[in-house]
């Protein structure tokens, strides 16, 4: 199913019935048209209704993800990731009401769009295209880190004619490597210092807790990181970072009563592994305690989503890249 997803002050959600008109009367517009290749022009109310069944199936098969881009409730736009049969890839494309060009509101919802795409459902890369008189198109395109890899040609309804497109194309591994980006550089060194061969700026290890609280038929409990937060839709353990002065059993306990509402003081936390990787902004460090006894009920406290998986179906759920290694240890154990 098509998620919820928050970008700024927009809302892109799935398209409803009820969004025909808006929809009609915004695409309706030679300005939007033009640029959209398979659309006639004028474009009749009907195509908006069968449009948007269309993107409602899509949907629920999972064969794409199309959005409404949304303000406060009104409908300024849609965006879309069209799935390759093998679901390894998408394609990306967009539209927007021309009394909101220029606020930079398409790279917005784009950006989240695309981190979505790359993280939850793991797509290798994502393409694009545009024509080649769209330079507002390409301009987004640049923003989103896409790089342009050849060009071709597409018949457009709507102008009645073949037109040049550009391709684009942004792989996994480089939106991962740019993520990963080191935020913080390094000063120079002053100007009488003899210059030595510059290292590359090491992340900071970051030491982060987590917990497979496991229920009675040996579940374990995951929750889903929520919108406006890094890694927003990705599912993890029940965690979070360790403070100065704390020890990670302290950081533990205090997380699951700030998260959980959970009561975890005298019951036994079993070091189970450990997670030691490179997280993107930092390097993450990550004890994993076993935990089968607590007080309390788990009631997300931080807008999370909480759901007790059962080990064999852990791989069903999108984690966070260091945490993969957790799972056939976690199948091993509860196997
Ligand atoms: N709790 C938890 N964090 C994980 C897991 N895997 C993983 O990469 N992390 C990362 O470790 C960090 C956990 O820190 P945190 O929970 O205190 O911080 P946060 O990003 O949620 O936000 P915050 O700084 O607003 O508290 C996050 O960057 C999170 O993405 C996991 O399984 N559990």
């Amino acid at each position: 199913m098509t998620p919820e997803l928050k970008a700024g002050r927009l809302v892109l959600r799935s398209l409803q019935p009820g969004d025909a008109p808006a929809i009609h009367r915004l695409i309706n517009d030679w300005s939007v048209v033009r640029m959209l290749s398979r659309l006639p022009f004028p474009y009749p109310r009907e195509l908006a209704e069968q449009w948007i069944d269309s993107t409602r199936r899509d949907s629920a098969q999972g064969s794409a993800h199309h959005f409404a881009i949304t303000r406060d409730g009104a409908l300024l736009g849609a965006i879309a990731l069209v799935l390759s049969d093998d679901r390894r890839s998408g394609s990306l494309g967009y539209w927007l009401a021309p009394t909101e060009w220029g606020q930079g509101l398409t790279t917005q919802a784009g950006q989240r769009v695309v981190e979505w795409g790359l993280t939850v459902l793991r797509l290798e890369k994502i393409t694009a295209d545009a024509a080649q008189d769209n330079v507002a198109s390409a301009a987004v395109l640049g923003k989103l880190g896409f790089v342009k890899t050849g060009t071709s040609s597409r018949r457009f309804v709507s102008r009645g004619q073949d037109c040049p497109i550009d391709l684009f194309e942004l792989p996994r591994a480089t939106f991962l490597a740019k993520t990963q980006e080191p935020v913080e550089v390094s000063a120079p060194p002053p100007a009488e210092v003899t210059p030595v061969v510059a290292e590359p700026p090491k992340p900071r290890t970051l030491l982060v807790v987590a917990a497979a609280l496991l229920d009675a038929k040996g579940r374990i409990l995951l929750a889903k990181r929520p919108e406006g937060k890094r890694l927003a839709g990705l599912w993890e353990f029940p965690g979070g970072k360790v403070e100065r002065d704390e020890t990670p059993e302290q950081a533990l306990i205090r997380e699951m009563r700030e998260e959980l509402g959970l009561d975890l003081t005298g019951a036994c936390l079993a070091p189970f592994t450990f997670v030691s990787e490179n997280a993107g902004p930092f390097h993450l460090l990550m004890p994993l305690y076993v935990v089968r006894r607590w007080r309390g009920v788990p009631t997300p406290r931080e807008g999370q989503t909480l759901e007790w998986v059962a080990a064999a179906d852990l791989g069903r759920y999108a984690m966070p890249d260091p945490d993969l290694p957790l799972i056939p240890l976690l199948q091993e154990l509860l196997g």
